[in-house]
């Protein structure tokens, strides 16, 4: 556990990657699954990231830095996709309660920075 961050959302997910060459989403990490997703907030330098681990194994499936830049799309009610400059992140939520909560706390993190 790192004692230096704190959760501000934890949601169930399915974190997919998207495959530019072949034009489709491939699931992230070794197979697919849902994840618990969490935001966290570092205690001390005001930094935000996204970090998944799947529920079965916790196997970490992403760990991605939130930039102030990033532009949060909500595709649908359950699920919301962003860029980095490596690749595009999809998360397909479990329900819509845990999309709300989880875009609420990504836009609160984009507007801290
Ligand atoms: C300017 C820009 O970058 N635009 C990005 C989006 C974006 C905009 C603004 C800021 C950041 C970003 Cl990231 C863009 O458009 N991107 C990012 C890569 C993929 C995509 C490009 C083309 C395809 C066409 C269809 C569409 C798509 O992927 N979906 C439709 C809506 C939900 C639908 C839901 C679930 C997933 C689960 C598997 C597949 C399925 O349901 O079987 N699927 C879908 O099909 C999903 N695409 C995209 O989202």
């Amino acid at each position: 556990r790192n004692m230096s961050e704190t959760s501000i959302a934890s949601a169930r997910a399915s974190v997919m990657i998207y495959d530019d060459v072949n034009k489709k989403w491939v699931p992230s990490g070794s197979s697919a699954g849902v994840s618990k997703v969490h935001i966290f907030q570092h205690n001390f330098n005001n930094t935000f990231r996204v970090v998944g681990r799947k529920l079965q194994d916790h196997e970490v499936v992403i760990n991605c830095l939130i930039a102030r830049t990033l532009k949060y799309n909500q595709a649908t009610s359950t699920f919301h996709q962003w860029r980095d400059s490596k690749q595009v992140y999809g998360l397909n939520f479990s329900s819509r309660d845990d999309a709300d909560a989880f875009a609420k706390a990504m836009n609160f993190a984009v507007e801290t920075l």
